[in-house]
């Protein structure tokens, strides 16, 4: 690894020579969530993201994970996910379900996604609803701090605007304090309905993955995780704290390449 520390106040930095190299360690601290939550509760309650994340998690797919995790205990929620049919090629499910959990033993049943046949505000207000029977089950915990689920991990990826999940810059999903899903008609990336959590369930999981690769969200990793004094913005990126939980950043090293806080292991 180029560099792993912990920053003051912006969690774990991991920071990747390659993505092939990222790729192995998500799927090591992945598989080890699993494994602590499984014997802690029984279970383990993972929600995804969208884009390049679901290819980066590809490792777990294979051996040892494929045989080594406890597939049955997982229980599959989306972070966020657009408002399309689930055999459509935006569809986050679709992803998932092609890169992920087609290849692993899932428990069908376990596997919680929007229905599709809603509108977004619909679709966002079902999706609430199930979590909240979910919740009831325990299978998903109920933090003792905020009125909302504590997911076991939230995996989120970031767009070169600094955007997490279907949370955008400047929008007023980010206000949205008393849902813990909410919906968008405007995303400025494509397709424009979408579902997302909010700010207050993401804080509130007990740990939170963000993975982010690539030059083009250099710019967008410095600005959500430097100290920048009074004029740091207020990107989404820079609003996920975890009241409780632990966040941790799987970086490559050209994402990492503009942080000022921190210096590469030669
Ligand atoms: O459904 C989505 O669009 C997302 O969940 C979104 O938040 C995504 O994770 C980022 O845009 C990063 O996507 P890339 O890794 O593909 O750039």
């Amino acid at each position: 690894m180029a560099f792993s520390g912990v920053h003051r106040d912006r969690g774990e930095l991991r920071i990747h020579e390659s993505v092939e190299e990222l790729s192995t360690n998500l799927a090591d601290y992945i598989a080890d969530l699993s494994e602590a939550s499984v014997k802690e509760r029984g279970v383990f309650a993972i929600a995804l993201s969208g884009g390049s994340l679901i290819g980066l998690m590809g490792k777990l797919c294979e051996a040892p994970y494929n045989k080594t995790v406890d597939w049955a205990k997982w229980y599959i929620f989306w972070a966020d996910e657009r408002v399309v049919a689930k055999n459509h090629a935006d569809s986050n499910y679709k992803l998932a379900k092609e890169g992920l959990l087609s290849k692993v033993p899932i428990v069908p049943s376990h596997v919680h996604s929007i229905n599709d046949s809603l509108s977004a505000e619909e679709a966002a207000d079902e999706y609430e609803f199930d979590i909240r029977q979910v919740v009831k089950t325990r299978m998903v915990c109920v933090s003792d701090i905020s009125d909302c689920p504590k997911f076991d991990l939230i995996l989120l990826g970031m767009g070169s605007d600094g955007h997490v999940a279907s949370l955008f810059p400047n929008h007023s999903v980010l206000d949205v304090k008393n849902q813990w899903v909410s919906f968008i008609t405007d995303s400025p990336k494509p397709p424009p309905e979408r579902i997302t959590f909010t700010l207050p369930v993401i804080n509130s999981a007990s740990n939170v993955v963000v993975v982010v690769t690539g030059e083009s969200k250099a710019e967008a990793v410095h600005l959500a995780i430097d100290d920048l004094g009074p004029n740091c913005p207020s990107l989404p990126a820079r609003m996920v704290q975890p009241t409780n939980g632990k966040l941790v950043w799987f970086l490559d090293k050209p994402a990492a390449s503009k942080l000022q806080s921190v210096q590469f292991c030669e």
